[in-house]
């Protein structure tokens, strides 16, 4: 599976209809793979518990319950009349698939991240894989480091579309501000001062990653990205309308559903669940696949510094105080599955 040191680009195996059965490498076991038997279709149109929404025109107070109880029981929430433009949110969608589709493979491995180095800039594939037996992910990427602006180097960027590099700049200090707003109402949820877990996170590294899923020939036996949670602070998304994300509650794998175009899906991320004492949950969630569509959706991730140590603002602490280097190091060692990096830091 590798060209001459560089993994293979999942959208190459399916281009000109080529692949009509999955590689092996990306096969999951039986107890991972998606459920999608008609069996639990039946179950789930029963009882299909739906994401929370939540309107951010409304007053803080009025918002601050509904806030507590989307962070208590999902840890991952739809946010509406968020004040970003619908426009940019469009914007950044299409010069994301326009990097995906409209650039030549040659063109697109010409940005091709190190891959040797977990987290680096740059067009790839396997940013979860942490040993040779990992199961790979049926997508592809392209991760931007956006900020603290000294990281931002926006000549690197793909410029294919001719505005992808402004759209991205601004994407990144709209997301930005929407992070640490977002932020400053769930310190306040908790009955803390807005700034709390702003300022226990510190100045925000942020990077900004355009996930590209190509239609799958056999989507029962994979998954686009493996059950996680996010590493940081918070993660913003936006997904076109094809749809593949899931979140697990109660052992339950629930399906995202695009909302509408102006929607932005928030992720609450394991640093907020240790500086929260675990009132809030980050959310463990998954991507599947599909046989039909392409789907293009784009993470925000807002985390702390490397030297950053993170702790509880609440006592009794249940959990280690950590710094965040160190937590990122055994993320990418051991892998995410699931949320055991965090589990592992509980008292
Ligand atoms: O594509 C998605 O919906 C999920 C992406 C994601 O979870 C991630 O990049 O960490
Ligand atoms: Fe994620």
């Amino acid at each position: 599976m590798e060209v001459a040191g560089n993994p293979i680009r999942v959208q190459s195996l399916v281009q000109d209809g080529k692949t009509v059965v999955v590689p092996p490498q990306y096969v999951q076991p039986p107890e991972t793979r998606p459920q999608h038997n008609n069996l639990q279709k039946e179950k789930k149109s029963f009882h299909v518990p739906i994401l929370p929404v939540i309107d951010l025109s409304k007053t803080s107070n009025s918002i601050s319950e509904q806030l507590g109880l989307a962070c208590r029981e999902w840890g991952a929430f739809h946010v509406i009349n968020h004040g970003v433009p619908v426009e940019l949110l469009d914007e950044m969608r299409r010069v994301g698939r326009s990097f995906f589709e409209d650039c030549t493979m040659d063109q697109k491995l010409s940005y091709s991240c190190d891959p040797n180095s977990p987290a680096s800039e740059g067009y790839g594939s396997r940013m979860l894989v942490s040993s040779n037996d990992t199961v790979l992910d049926w997508r592809d990427y392209y991760d931007h480091h956006t900020l603290p602006l000294s990281r931002r180097n926006s000549s690197h960027w793909p410029h294919f579309s001719s505005n992808y590099r402004e759209v991205v700049a601004e994407y990144s200090d709209q997301m930005n501000a929407l992070a640490q707003k977002l932020l400053g109402l769930i310190s306040e949820s908790l009955g803390l001062p807005n700034s709390c877990i702003e300022e226990a996170v510190g100045e925000f590294y942020q990077n900004i990653t355009v996930c590209y899923y190509p239609p799958c020939p056999q989507p029962e036996l994979t998954l686009g990205l493996q059950s996680h949670s996010d590493m940081g602070a918070i993660t913003l998304l936006i997904q076109d309308d094809v749809g593949g994300l899931e979140v697990s509650k109660d052992g339950e794998w629930v399906f995202v559903n695009p909302l509408s175009d102006a929607a932005i899906f928030v992720i609450l991320a394991d640093q907020t669940e240790i500086i929260t004492n675990g009132q809030y949950k980050s959310a463990q969630h998954r991507a599947i696949t599909n046989a039909k569509n392409a789907r293009l959706s784009v993470a925000t991730f807002h985390d702390p510094a490397k030297m950053k140590t993170i702790s509880p603002a609440f006592e009794p602490r249940k959990y280690r105080p950590v710094r965040y280097a160190d937590y990122v190091s055994s993320w990418y060692t051991k892998g995410p599955e699931g949320k055991r990096n965090i589990d592992a830091l509980l008292l």
